[in-house]
């Protein structure tokens, strides 16, 4: 056979597919219906199972791509039964409802930033609320517990970097408090190891930072052969080698908090590679979806079933959304179950976008909508304060 002929039967048998396919969504849409009278729930992990069991009896060679193609179409026959029958009304209302105010245009509110006056945390939120308030807490822990409380409007956190990647705590508290992600900032983060006067590079024998800090100038501290000192936060670790006043211990932290507690400049820059930035986020109890918000956050578990990440990843896709950044996360009080979390380009008030978020509501284990906000593609200026 010639290759225009074969192509001309899987034109056919295309078409014959797509009519069936098109029938055996007919056929789930009256399901719903069924389901819904009888107050069943959507999903029904038996007869699945019994599909896919058959499937697999009966497609010899092809088995396994057979499987896929199932449970593909089980997932989306699912996702049109929750739609049709109104499933995740309450997220669509909150979607539809969420505040649309910028977020620089919130004078009033109090910005948790974690460390001291010169973090990068506060240079980030600087540049997102340029006249609001910010308050400071010494750790990231302290700022979720402060959004928590209401003491401030809203935190702003770091979560990833580009040299030393996640701030995995920053995750980890996200997905414990649930709190909406209303914007995002990335700042480029030139670091400095600094000491007090008369500290030279051959002086230092500690160096102070954040982890995240220290991981990114590794090159740094072992030239200076020093030993790496944790802190909450860079401007903390300023703060603190100011005080002890000893010329063998040194910050990496910005040049702000450095000239903010009369620290002088060993090196600058101290990062191992150039263009370092990092991306900070904005936290906040409610939901606000600024008008040219771009990017969605959201959570879920799985099981732990072949593909099952797989399929999730393929309904994005079908619905044209590029996935920028998955974490997993182990969850609490369980031994090797994922939490995953993941940013995606798009809108959560496009109409299929929004039937696809409000289908996996209902859906996936443990879903949460973690926010729908402007994506900073440049990074911002690094404010002065
Ligand atoms: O048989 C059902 O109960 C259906 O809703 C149909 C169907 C399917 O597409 O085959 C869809 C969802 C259920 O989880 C099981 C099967």
């Amino acid at each position: 056979m010639k290759l225009e002929e074969v192509r001309k039967e899987i034109d056919q048998i295309d078409e014959q597919m797509l009519n069936l396919f098109l029938r055996r969504m007919d056929a789930a849409a009256q399901v719903a219906r069924i389901k819904a009278q009888t107050g069943q729930p959507i999903y029904n992990q038996r007869r699945e199972q019994e599909i896919l069991d058959e499937v697999t009896k009966k497609a010899g060679a092809y088995a396994a791509p057979a499987k896929i193609l199932f449970q593909t179409m089980m997932d989306v026959s699912r996702a049109l039964q929750h739609n049709l029958l109104g499933g995740g009304k309450e997220l669509r209302e909150q979607i539809e409802h969420a505040d649309a105010a910028p977020l620089r245009e919130r004078v009033d509110a109090v910005i948790a930033c974690p460390g001291t006056k010169g973090s990068f945390s506060s240079l980030a939120a600087k540049n997102l609320f340029p006249d609001s308030t910010l308050a400071f807490y010494p750790r990231f822990y302290d700022v979720f517990d402060a959004v928590k409380k209401g003491e401030a409007t809203f935190g702003v956190v770091p979560v990833e970097n580009s040299t030393a990647g996640s701030v995995e705590e920053v995750y980890d508290l996200l997905l414990k408090h649930r709190f909406f992600i209303a914007g995002e900032e990335m700042l480029p983060i030139d670091h400095c190891l600094c000491g007090v006067p008369g500290a030279t590079l051959s002086s230092i024998r500690r160096i102070y930072s954040h982890p995240q800090g220290l991981n990114q100038c590794r090159g740094i501290i072992d030239a200076c052969s020093a030993e790496a000192v944790a802190c909450d936060n860079t401007a903390i670790a300023a703060d603190l080698v100011a005080k002890e006043r000893d010329p063998a211990n040194a910050a990496i932290c910005s040049a702000q908090a450095a000239q903010k507690n009369g620290l002088v400049i060993l090196k600058k820059p101290a990062q191992d590679i150039g263009g370092n930035t990092t991306r900070f986020i904005v936290i906040s109890r409610t939901l606000i979806i600024e008008p040219e918000a771009d990017k969605i956050s959201l959570s879920f578990s799985l099981p732990h079933v072949t593909g099952s990440l797989h399929r999730i990843l393929s309904r994005f896709a079908a619905c044209g959304l590029n996935l920028t950044k998955i974490e997993s996360r182990p969850m609490e009080n369980s031994r090797f179950e994922y939490l995953f979390y993941l940013d995606f380009t798009g809108s959560a008030r496009a109409k299929d976008t929004l039937s696809l978020l409000c289908a996996l509501s209902g859906d996936l284990p443990e879903f949460t909508f973690l926010g729908n906000y402007a994506a900073r593609r440049e990074s911002g200026e690094t404010a002065d304060i």
